[in-house]
């Protein structure tokens, strides 16, 4: 694998504050990761420490193999703030070809890098005419001049609505399909949970978990859930037969155990029969992984 982006033993203090503390990441081409932590957990110092904006104490932090903030760093790297600001008079159109000229590309890009966020029809429209989720777009367009290897996105899809959420994570699969590692920060769990590689979370500014959700999964060791639908008038013969099992207002009941008991309950449901009309398995959630590291920190 070769690295984009190496952090290791990365401390930064702010005064008696330790915003980050000996902080380790190790980022491929072409993995997408999303960075978890409460708020003041260090995400945003981690970003400006990547994109060189602020020094830190201790560590060392290379990209693309050189020192952040450095021209061929700076050059590698693109950043997309949680509200990026764009001139309302301008054009998309416009406002692309303005970021081209002071990057030293050529302008003419603007329409195929608009095009590449699927902005190519409003292009030519003011950007005060443009809904949230089109400026989002505009501001990943802005990060793909000059074909970045490192995309560092802020709460990238905060305030968009579902579709527009799942289409620019789509756009995001597209870019690490193409090579480019993106850290994205981001307080929606449910979404990093199906469309990022790995996970990190912070918590005080220490990494108290990473790994993919498979690991931290495993890690976490939380029970996984059962639901089981009993067939018509067999509730009774349930319940007597897993008196474990809770009953819940729609009638079906739940269960929960430790992963290695779990395929032994299975068994034991599917021996029951015709009484059990349906049966879902539930593993715990990245909420509930996110809590638990969490929790396990005093948070
Ligand atoms: N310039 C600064 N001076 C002093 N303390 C700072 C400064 N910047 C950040 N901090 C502190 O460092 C810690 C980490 O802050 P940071 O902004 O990195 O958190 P965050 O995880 O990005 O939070 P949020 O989710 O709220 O954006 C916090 O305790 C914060 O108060």
């Amino acid at each position: 694998m070769t690295s984009t982006l190496t952090i290791s033993r990365l401390t930064k203090r702010f005064q008696n504050v330790e915003a980050l503390s000996q902080v380790s990441l190790e980022l491929g081409q072409g993995m997408r990761v999303a960075l978890l932590g409460h708020n003041g957990a260090g995400k945003s110092t981690m970003m400006k420490i990547i994109l060189g904006l602020i020094p830190f104490d201790e560590g060392e932090v290379r990209v693309c193999d050189s020192a952040p903030g450095s021209a061929q760093a700076r050059t590698r790297v693109a950043y997309l703030p949680e509200n990026a600001a764009f001139h309302p008079a301008l054009t998309g159109e416009e406002q692309i070809r303005y970021y081209l000229s002071l990057r030293g590309e050529n302008p003419r890009q603007a329409m195929e890098l608009l095009e590449r966020v699927g902005l190519a029809q409003a292009a030519h429209r003011r950007i005060g005419t443009y809904s949230k989720g089109m400026r989002q777009r505009v501001g990943l367009a802005q990060t793909l001049i000059g074909r970045p290897r490192l995309l560092v996105l802020d709460e990238p899809t905060s305030g968009l609505d579902p579709v527009s959420r799942r289409d620019f994570y789509a756009l995001l699969d597209g870019l690490a399909a193409e090579g480019a590692a993106i850290l994205l920060s981001s307080h929606a769990l449910t979404e990093v949970e199906a469309r990022t590689d790995r996970i990190l979370i912070l918590s005080q500014g220490r990494m108290v978990a990473e790994g993919t959700l498979a690991e931290l999964r495993r890690r976490a060791a939380l029970p996984v859930g059962l639901t089981v639908t009993p067939a018509a008038g067999a509730v009774e013969a349930l319940v007597a037969a897993l008196p474990q099992a809770r009953r819940t207002d729609d009638g079906t009941l739940h269960l929960a155990c430790a992963q290695d008991e779990k395929l032994g309950l299975l068994a034991q449901i599917s021996g029951l029969g015709a009484q059990v009309a349906d049966l879902d398995v539930v593993p715990p959630s990245l909420e509930d992984i996110y809590s638990h590291f969490s929790r396990r920190d005093g948070q």
